[in-house]
């Protein structure tokens, strides 16, 4: 580890760009190198039983979490040919208690369907944890990988939302004592501003350039390269790992999607993998969707008729024929993300940051899916 760290040391000096591949396989063998099923479950075997039966997942949406995976999972649910598992999110891949339960512990948590219909797995939580892409691939090295992605500044206050709404008294009083005693009012406060200014002081804790260059709102930004490279080294280093699953930095690091994604690009053909925009899904949901059944070679059973615009939610509802009334996602809900604002401060220090790292998801998917972001 500290020969790797000292690599990456030696590259910033030179003012080199740090080498992302040499850090995911760093942070690969070092963390979970003894944690993979290396023998594969029997997939076809399994998948080609007749009649209704229990089967693996061909295709698995990873992500990310708070970018509308929920609304991709009811569309593709409208289609007689897709299944997903009656369970709801399986955190199989994720989760060491599922995990080391092996393959059949996966196969219990599917739907028992008929053979010509495809099992897909949605947990958005898998994209950002290194972990994963292997384990994926020994379990299927063929797996079809979906990811949607969003504007990643408004994903950490849909994400904080979403964490406030979802934790317990309990809970933020753990994470207050687990993080920055200095701000002991951390989760029982609404300040969203301040829960991001308490995961950049320990993001870039050991690059106080980088730090201050990012508040810094009387000069012009110009430290993108030094605070990628900060980043990244963040990211990479294991002793990071922990407090990366935990909030504040959470909302902050899951945004990293050129990063994380890499990391299945360099296990999946790139045939295998479609990366779709949260706000074509959002305006465009059967155009998204066509291309959704295009991607997993399934009859095109989802179409313009399957949506219904909403004003409440201010996105399209879906229906199949099968279904009583529409699926709107939750209308009710208050804590949407829509109804709050970032202020413009806090706004500026996130689109730095990602700024900073937006080149690494154009090298992957061009620079045309996400320019509306404005972050060229
Ligand atoms: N139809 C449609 N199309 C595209 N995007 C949509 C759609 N409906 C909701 N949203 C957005 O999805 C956010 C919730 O994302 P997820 O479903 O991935 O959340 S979760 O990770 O499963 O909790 C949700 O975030 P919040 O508004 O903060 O709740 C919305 O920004």
């Amino acid at each position: 580890m500290f020969v790797m760290l000292q690599r990456i040391e030696n590259q910033l000096r030179r003012g080199e760009n740090v080498d992302k591949y040499m850090i995911k396989d760093f942070e690969f063998s070092q963390k979970f190198k003894n944690t993979i099923h290396t023998k594969p479950p029997d997939i076809r075997g399994q998948n080609s039983l007749l009649g209704k039966a229990r089967r693996f997942p061909r295709i698995i949406i990873t992500g990310m979490q708070k970018c509308g995976t929920g609304a991709l999972k009811d569309a593709m649910t409208r289609s007689p040919y897709l299944a997903w598992s009656s369970q709801g999110e399986t955190h199989f891949f994720d989760r060491a208690n599922n995990y080391n339960q092996g393959y059949q512990a996966y196969l219990d948590m599917q739907p028992e369907v008929s053979p010509e219909v495809i099992v897909f797995d949605k947990t958005p939580s898998l994209m950002t944890d290194s972990t994963i892409p292997a384990r994926v691939k020994a379990y299927d090295p063929d797996v079809k990988i979906i990811s949607i992605l969003c504007e990643p500044t408004h994903r950490t206050l849909s994400h904080y939302l979403h964490a406030k709404a979802m934790m317990t008294k309990q809970e933020m009083e753990d994470q207050n004592r687990h993080f920055n005693q200095a701000r002991k009012s951390l989760y029982n406060s609404d300040n969203f501003e301040e829960v991001i200014e308490s995961a950049i002081d320990e993001i870039f804790a050991q690059d106080e350039f980088v730090r201050n260059a990012v508040l810094d709102m009387k000069n012009e930004f110009r430290a993108h390269q030094a605070t990628r490279a900060a980043f990244y080294r963040y990211v990479a280093n294991p002793a990071n790992f922990e407090q990366m699953q935990k909030l504040p930095v959470q909302l902050i690091q899951r945004g990293l999607y050129g990063y994380y994604l890499n990391q299945w690009y360099d296990l999946f053909p790139k045939e295998n993998i479609l990366i779709l925009s949260s706000a074509d899904m959002s305006r465009k949901p059967a155009q998204t969707l066509a291309t959704v059944q295009e991607f997993l070679g399934v009859p095109k059973a989802v179409d313009p008729r399957n949506f219904f615009w909403n004003n409440e939610t201010g996105h399209y509802c879906v229906m199949g024929p099968e279904d009583d009334e529409p699926h709107c996602g939750n209308a009710k809900n208050k804590n949407r993300s829509s109804n709050f604002e970032i202020n413009p401060r806090t706004k500026i220090i996130l689109n730095r940051i990602y700024q900073s790292v937006y080149q690494d998801l154009v090298d992957l998917v061009g620079n045309q899916l996400f320019s509306e972001w404005g972050y060229n």
